[in-house]
C-alpha cells in the first residue's frame, strides 16, 4: 500500500533521513517510534510529499508520487489525509467549516457537502457541536474535528504526526479507539507517528524504530503482547514487554 524506497531527505546538510525503505500493508495500523530528532516526522511527510525526497520513490497504493506533476498530487493526495499534534484548526471557522474545507479544495458539489460533513462529525460524535468554534472545545474534541475532516473525503490512507500528545491519557484512550474504529469500519491504512510505546503497542500491528535518520529496526506486535522480531530487538523490545504506562522511547 506504501513503499518507501531508499528515500533520503537533507535539510542544507543535515542528512534527516538517510536512505530509508518501508512497507506498508493495505489495511494496516503501522507505528513510527523514535526519540525526538530521530526523524519521525519527515519520514511521515515523506509519504504525503509534504516534504519530497532528495532521493528514493515514494508509493502509495501503486501510484509513483515521487515525479508527479502538482495537479496530479494534487489529486492523489485527496487519498492521504493527515492529522497532527495540535490539531491544525482554523480558528475563525466553526466546527462545520472546518470540516467542510477538503471538500471545497477537492470541488464537491454544494448539495453533497453538508451530507458528508454531518457523516463525518456523527462518525466521531461530535455533530451537537457543529456551530461551536475551536476556542470552545477540549483538546481531545478538537483532534475529534481534526479527524472528521480528515475522514471527510474518505481517504484511504490516514498519516498521524503525533496525535496524542497533547492529550490526558483518558484522551489518548478515545483518540485512539477512533482511529482503531476507522481502520475497522472503512479499511483505512494508517500510519502514526509517536514518542509514547504504550500508544504503539495498543494500536500497531508493526512499528519501525527510528534513529538518527535510518530505520533500527521493525518489530511485529502481536495480540497476545509478545513482540516477533525482524532483527536487533534489544533494548525497544524489552522495555516495550515491561510496558508501563506512558513510556518514552
Ligand atoms: N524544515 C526543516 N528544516 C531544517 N531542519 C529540519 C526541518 N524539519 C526537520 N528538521 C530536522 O530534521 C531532524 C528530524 O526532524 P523530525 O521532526 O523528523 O524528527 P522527529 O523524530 O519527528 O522529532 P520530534 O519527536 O522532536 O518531532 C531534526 O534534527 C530537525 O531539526
Amino acid at each position: 500500500m506504501i513503499n518507501l524506497q531508499n528515500v533520503s531527505k537533507r535539510f542544507g546538510e543535515y542528512e534527516a533521513i538517510k536512505s530509508v525503505s518501508v512497507s506498508v500493508n493495505h489495511g494496516e495500523i503501522y507505528g513510527i517510534i523514535g526519540a525526538s530528532g530521530a526523524g519521525k516526522s519527515t519520514l511521515l511527510r515523506l509519504i504525503n510529499l509534504l516534504e519530497s525526497p532528495d532521493e528514493g520513490e515514494v508509493i502509495v497504493n501503486e501510484q509513483s508520487l515521487t515525479h508527479l506533476k502538482s495537479k496530479s498530487l494534487r489529486q492523489a493526495r485527496q487519498s492521504i489525509a493527515m492529522i497532527f499534534q495540535h490539531y491544525n484548526l482554523l480558528g475563525n471557522k466553526t466546527v462545520y467549516d472546518n470540516v467542510v474545507v477538503p471538500l471545497e479544495l477537492s470541488k464537491v458539489v454544494r448539495q453533497e457537502r453538508e451530507a458528508r460533513v454531518m457523516e463525518s462529525l456523527r462518525f466521531v460524535g461530535l455533530d451537537h457541536l457543529k456551530d461551536q468554534y475551536p476556542s470552545q472545545l477540549s483538546g481531545g474534541q478538537k483532534q475529534r474535528v481534526a479527524i472528521a475532516r480528515a475522514l471527510v473525503n474518505q481517504p484511504q490512507v490516514l498519516l498521524c504526526d503525533e496525535p496524542t500528545s497533547s492529550l490526558d491519557p483518558n484522551t489518548t484512550s478515545e483518540i485512539l479507539g477512533v482511529l482503531k474504529n476507522i481502520n475497522q469500519s472503512f479499511g483505512v491504512t494508517i500510519v502514526i507517528v509517536s514518542h509514547e510505546m504504550e500508544v504503539i503497542k495498543s494500536i500497531c500491528q508493526r512499528v519501525t524504530v527510528m534513529a538518527d535518520g535510518e530505520v533500527y529496526e521493525t518489530v511485529e506486535i502481536e495480540p497476545s503482547g509478545i513482540q516477533k522480531i525482524d532483527h536487533s530487538p534489544k533494548g525497544f523490545v524489552e522495555r516495550l514487554r515491561q510496558g508501563g504506562d506512558r513510556n518514552h522511547a
